[in-house]
């Protein structure tokens, strides 16, 4: 379960920016940019959590605060019920994060990258085989898994950077746009495996720009709107308070003009 309430982050302005404010978004000022002002949200196990919001809006700097790899300035992220702003070791253990900048070692093959992660997290002999195959399987990797790494396409090495951050079979898995240029198949592997994540009830938060995706795997979405968490709740909630049955237009509805009251 991950249970996120009331995060914040801000980053010091460039010194030429230091004493400017910005017309278009109140987030610059007093010297920093408040990237998130106040993101709240809940994904209980065996569900899948949608994060929208348009550009710029503080998904990957709320996504990087989960993973750790940024520490809040305010508010709690609990995991598997772990205060993983105070214990990150805890929260580090129990995430699999699949950022949009995960690298891989270019002269290993997409196989070695992952059994080397699956090393790291003290997998070895029989398990480690076993564990690798199973995503190997589930990722559609078999064709591509002998190539090295800097020779794979954009959506190999998405799959193998799947593979890398869930190989230690986290309690929880949170990805940056996991689909975000792949070619309609790969995209196709991707969601089918989100959704064997679900049924094996590990909690997962992904961040997208595609409704499409919302509406084939989320059970609830966090809209994000100029660092603050505008709707947070289930799909037939978000489609209420965003006065349509369709996901694009109660999207626009809500960053346009708010919730509706109910
Ligand atoms: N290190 C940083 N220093 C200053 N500003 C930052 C930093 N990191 C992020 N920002 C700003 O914070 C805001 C939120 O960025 P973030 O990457 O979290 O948005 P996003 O919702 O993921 O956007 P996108 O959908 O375009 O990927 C942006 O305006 C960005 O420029």
């Amino acid at each position: 379960m991950i249970v996120v309430n009331g995060l914040k982050k801000r980053f010091k302005l460039a010194k030429e920016l230091e004493n400017t404010t910005s017309r278009s978004d109140a987030r610059q000022r007093d010297g920093f940019f408040h990237s998130v002002e106040d993101v709240s949200f809940r994904c209980d196990r065996g569900e899948v959590l949608g994060l929208l919001g348009p550009n710029g809006a503080g998904k990957t700097t709320t996504l990087r605060m989960l993973s750790t790899a940024l520490k809040p300035d305010a508010g709690s992220i609990e995991i598997s019920g772990h205060n993983i702003v105070k214990y990150p070791l805890k929260g580090r253990k129990a995430i699999g994060f699949l950022s949009g900048t995960t690298g891989l070692y270019g002269r290993l093959t997409a196989k070695e990258n992952v059994e080397y992660f699956a090393k790291l997290h003290g997998l070895k002999g029989k398990a480690l085989k076993v564990r690798c195959d199973e995503l190997f399987s589930q990722l559609a990797m078999d064709d591509f898994l002998d190539k090295r790494a800097e020779h794979l396409s954009t959506g190999m090495k998405q799959k193998t950077n799947i593979a890398r951050a869930v190989v230690h079979q986290p309690d929880v898995v949170v990805l940056d746009e996991p689909t975000t240029g792949l070619d309609i198949m790969t995209k196709q592997t991707i969601i089918q495996f989100i959704r064997e994540l679900k049924s094996a009830q590990t909690p997962v938060v992904f961040s997208t720009h595609h409704l499409d995706e919302i509406a084939l795997l989320c059970d609830s979405v966090c809209l994000i709107d100029k660092g603050q968490s505008r709707f947070s709740g289930s799909i037939e909630a978000f489609k209420t308070a965003g006065q349509s049955t369709e996901l694009n237009d109660a999207f626009l509805n809500i960053v346009n003009h708010g919730c509706a009251d109910v």
